[in-house]
């Protein structure tokens, strides 16, 4: 569908090839993502596991305008995608926070760029400091911030900013368990307030089932395609924590692992084939 009708997804990969310049072999083409297809709808939450280095952060990549793909087409709500992706906000596995400047103005320089008149954009930034738990902490400096700290910063950053679309790549995979577990309940409550389409990419399972509406398990590289899709109908709201307990999760993990686990040890053959 490419008629800009409402019921367009949010995000569309239709047939989606991404080859670069191969690293290891000179003249080579290294096919990363190949000829995939995927929908995420306005509003759903889609998490997108495999193996390491198969292709996730290329996709993101792809969906965020920053990567050309090789074939194919992304559409954002129907529209053929050209150049950045001005509807999608981008959280990275790295926090992007500029140490020279404070929480606060971390979190309004996206505003700013817009063209948002300062006062302005400081009352956002600040209502948005104060819906992460960070209201009294917008004059420290990222130094001065714990890790969980630097990405509640950094999620504020991201939604201060009102994207319909949100790409998270692996954005909570440095913190501690408990301090994840936190930030993961923190974006279901505040998808569940507003709800954006979020594209979510992890290689922690758990963590996928636990915040999805749908998981879509790829394959190892080269030629990464989706081999798998899976509906996670665990009711919501859900606490990360405690869905784990559930039959249904331990269900759908062992379905899911199933169609993973093959994949995963490809992938990490592979990287020990680099290694070597
Ligand atoms: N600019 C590039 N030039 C050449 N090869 C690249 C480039 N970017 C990525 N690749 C290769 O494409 C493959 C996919 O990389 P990508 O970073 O998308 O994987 P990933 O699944 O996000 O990895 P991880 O799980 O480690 O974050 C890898 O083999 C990587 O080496």
């Amino acid at each position: 569908m490419s008629d800009g009708t409402p019921s367009a997804a949010a995000l569309e990969f239709d047939r989606i090839t991404v080859a670069f310049r191969s690293r290891d072999a000179e003249g080579q083409r290294y096919t990363a993502v190949a000829d995939t297809t995927l929908r995420v709808e306005a509003g759903e939450f889609v998490s997108v596991v495999g193996p390491t280095g198969c292709g996730k952060s290329t996709l993101l990549n792809v969906a965020a305008g920053l990567l050309e793909p090789s074939a194919g087409q992304v559409r954002v709500f129907g529209e053929p995608l050209a150049g950045i992706n001005r509807r999608a906000g981008y959280m990275f596995q790295t926090d992007a926070l500029m140490p020279w400047r404070s929480a606060l103005d971390n979190v309004m320089v996206g505003l700013q760029y817009r063209g948002v008149p300062d006062a302005g954009a400081r009352a956002q930034a600040q209502a948005w400091l104060s819906r992460v738990g960070l209201g009294e902490f917008g004059d420290r400096y990222p130094h001065q911030l714990s890790g969980g700290m630097r990405k509640r910063t950094a999620l504020a950053q991201t939604l201060v900013l009102d994207p319909d679309i949100i790409l998270m790549d692996e954005p909570f995979s440095a913190l501690d368990i408990q301090t994840r577990q936190l930030m993961e309940n923190e974006v279901l409550e505040i998808w569940a307030a507003r709800k954006k389409a979020v594209l979510f990419i992890t290689h922690d399972l758990d963590e996928a089932i636990a915040m999805s509406d749908r998981v879509v398990v790829l394959s190892a590289g080269p030629a990464t395609r989706p081999i798998g899709e899976f509906v996670v109908d665990l009711p919501r709201p859900r606490d990360v924590a405690e869905v784990r307990s559930q039959p249904r999760f331990i269900e759908l993990h062992s379905r899911i692992w199933a169609v993973l686990r093959d994949e995963v040890l490809k992938g990490y053959a592979q990287q020990l084939k680099k290694a070597a």
